[in-house]
């Protein structure tokens, strides 16, 4: 049975599909992000014969039409944002016969080398999919493949690409061969600033790109400018707080102000408050490097405050990478970055605390806590809720994370019995 897919053809034969740009890709389909995805390249040779009645073919080319798409822009702003976008806009457009996947083409061992999109099987070869398909390549800076099978099991990818309206002549045969699997996950090429920054110049950068689309970035980048940009920290100790939600960092943190007579600091600072919430709603580029530059702007706080008593700080650094690298991360816990991976370096130009206490309670604790506190949850903690390997993600990125570690306490006991034995840790840590 020869799977007819779209060829699209009236605007194949129209559209300029200039490909090489994706023929040295690698491409990691993932039908869950708990397990490993589906690994294919394009090749100009057909494939061998074994090859053609693959699992790569079972998985993703025998359960109806497939087609792939992926914002292509060279603005990374632009390119994050319609990725975003696209995302929505199929969730809720495509018919209920299809099956939505996250595709990923990356060249392997290049950083940033990473295009999000999507690979898209309809089981019903539903004509409302490809109209669909085709409106949104119309409108947006899409690149659109649909998937040939011949009689032979040979599989091919034709190209249907629109940059509204270019003009494309080129029809190739792409086939489609079964890629290895790489080292590490593909999304591990995807951290190193873009949702993880290691400077205050590239965390600023990103929000720089954003004042056209999100006018908020010039009041942020404006408290930015604000501070120093390497904030000393001054001769009293600072000691940070971290956990996930409901691990009692508010709680730990107000009572060690009132032993210490220190100042209370939180990242991100009050000054920021206003536009959390508008920053949260964009994809994680954007989103991290607000969180980032919070931490600068706190960083100037810090230095200031630390000239004159202890300084207690609820959530930093640690917070940020965590919930980045995690969130980015696809596959199984196995699939985060080795201990001793870069991404958890500690930025150069950002100020060191003296002690970093990471708050770990059992889930069913926190879980307990939660509710009493009855706070409405942020999505990133419903998300931690619903998803426990996403939760155990980001405590195992928090435990990684290097100069300054995180000393991490249980912090299931009492208030006062997890007060006195962070206050003995400080005593011990920086002679208080
Ligand atoms: N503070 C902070 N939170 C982050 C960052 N990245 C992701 N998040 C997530 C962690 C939490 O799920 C959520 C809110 O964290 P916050 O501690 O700032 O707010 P809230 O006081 O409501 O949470 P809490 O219960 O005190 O941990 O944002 C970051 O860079 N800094
Ligand atoms: N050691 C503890 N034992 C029991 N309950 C606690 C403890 N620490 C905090 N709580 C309670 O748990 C809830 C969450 O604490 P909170 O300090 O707000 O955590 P976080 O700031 O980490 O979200 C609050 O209702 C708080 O009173």
């Amino acid at each position: 049975m020869s799977i007819r897919l779209n060829c699209l053809s009236n605007m194949a034969r129209r559209l300029n599909c200039n490909f090489s740009q994706w023929s040295s890709r690698v491409f990691a389909a993932e039908f869950d992000s708990r397990c490993d995805p589906v690994y294919f390249a394009l090749s100009a040779q057909t494939p061998a014969a074994d090859e053609k009645q693959s699992l790569l073919f079972q998985k993703l080319f025998s359960q109806g039409k497939a087609y792939s798409i992926h914002a292509i822009t060279d603005d990374r702003i632009q390119r994050a944002r319609s990725y975003s976008d696209l995302q929505d806009k199929l969730v809720s457009a495509l018919p209920k016969s299809c099956n939505l996947l996250q595709l990923i083409a990356f060249h392997p061992n290049v950083n940033n080398s990473l295009v999000k999109g999507f690979f898209i099987q309809d089981a019903l070869n539903n004509a409302e999919t490809e109209n669909m398909l085709k409106d949104l390549v119309k409108s947006e800076e899409f690149h659109l493949c649909t998937y040939v099978s011949s009689e032979d099991g040979t599989l091919w990818q034709q190209c249907v690409w629109s940059q509204r309206g270019k003009e494309c002549t080129d029809v190739t045969k792409h086939y489609i061969t079964v890629a290895a699997k790489p080292e590490y996950h593909p999304s591990l090429l995807n951290i190193i600033n873009t949702v993880v920054f290691y400077s205050f110049e590239d965390a600023y950068r990103v929000l720089q790109e954003c004042k056209e689309c999100i006018p908020e970035s010039k009041e942020v980048l404006e408290l930015a400018d604000q501070c120093l940009k390497n904030s000393t920290k001054g001769r009293f100790p600072v000691i940070v707080i971290e956990g996930l939600d409901a691990t009692g960092k508010t709680t730990l943190t107000q009572s060690l102000q009132e032993i210490l007579r220190g100042a209370l600091l939180r990242s991100p600072p009050g000054c920021l408050s206003q536009w959390r919430a508008r920053f949260d709603a964009e994809p994680p580029l954007i989103r991290r490097a607000f969180y980032a530059l919070g931490n600068y702007i706190s960083a100037c706080d810090i230095a200031r405050e630390s000239a004159k008593s202890p300084v207690i700080v609820d959530r930093y650094w640690h917070s940020t990478a965590a919930y980045a690298i995690a969130t980015e991360v696809g596959g199984a816990l196995e699939s985060l970055p080795s201990s001793h991976s870069e991404v958890y370096r500690w930025p150069r130009d950002l100020l060191t605390p003296d002690l970093v206490v990471l708050l770990t309670v059992r889930p069913e604790e926190r879980a307990r806590r939660l509710r009493a506190r009855g706070v409405e949850k942020t999505r990133e903690e419903a998300e931690l809720e619903a998803n426990n390997l996403f939760r155990q993600k980001v405590e195992e990125a928090y435990r990684r994370i290097q100069d300054p570690a995180c000393v991490v306490i249980d912090a299931s006991p009492s208030k006062e019995e997890v007060l006195s034995e962070v206050l003995l840790l400080i005593q011990k840590h920086c002679n208080l």
